[in-house]
């Protein structure tokens, strides 16, 4: 089981300030996960080109099963998180960004300005969250409990999470076909 994170920040990537959302989502993933894996980490600017092209290496090539981005969803004009979904995604997870956006608005007025969103690229489920470190264990809160099962349907890695972090929830046992 592998799984990326990806912090997509203008000025995080060329070390204007230090990364403090990916580090952020990866000691939410170690303190949750209670099965086995491995992290991948990636710090890369805004922009369509450069999201797009991470994405569809850590999919396409490096194979890995969960993708979890940070940054870029926003309205500003470098905000492209998006757009670069839209061209990555099979099947695209709207609930997501729904539920994301819900449950940010008790943290935010502005949640409403963030335009992430999830889906599916083959064996990899991809989720956007916000860029601001203080989002990301709400965010994660929020959505993680469908992650273990939409990985379990498109045939990702299993993932077994701490109960008292999270109630992962499968409505069926795995088909055996
Ligand atoms: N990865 C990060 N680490 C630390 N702080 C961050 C990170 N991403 C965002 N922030 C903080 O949240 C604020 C809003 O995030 P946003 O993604 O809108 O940044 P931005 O203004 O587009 O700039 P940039 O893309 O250069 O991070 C930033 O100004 C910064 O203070
Ligand atoms: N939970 C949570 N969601 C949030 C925020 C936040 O602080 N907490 N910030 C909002 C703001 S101000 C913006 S502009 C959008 C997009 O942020 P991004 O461009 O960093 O992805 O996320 C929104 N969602």
């Amino acid at each position: 089981m592998r799984i990326a994170v990806v912090t997509i920040s203008d000025r995080a990537s060329r070390g204007a300030y230090e990364d403090l959302s990916g580090p952020a989502v990866e000691e939410w993933l170690r303190t949750t996960i209670v099965t086995p894996f491995e992290i991948v980490r990636r710090i890369i600017p805004d922009g369509i080109a450069s999201v797009r092209d991470t994405l569809l290496t850590l999919c396409d090539e490096q194979h890995v099963d969960l993708v979890l981005t940070t940054g870029g969803t926003g309205p500003a004009p470098r905000d492209e998180t998006p757009e670069a979904m839209r061209e990555v995604l099979v099947k695209e997870l709207p609930g997501f960004g729904e539920q994301l956006r819900r449950a940010s608005l008790d943290q935010t007025p502005t949640a409403i300005l963030s335009r992430q969103t999830a889906g599916t690229r083959g064996r990899t489920l991809i989720v956007n969250l916000p860029g601001k470190p203080d989002s990301i264990r709400l965010s994660l809160d929020a959505v993680f409990a469908a992650v273990p099962y939409c990985l379990d349907l498109i045939g990702a890695g299993r993932i077994e999470t701490d109960p008292a972090r999270i109630q992962a929830f499968r409505p069926t046992p795995p088909s055996s076909s």
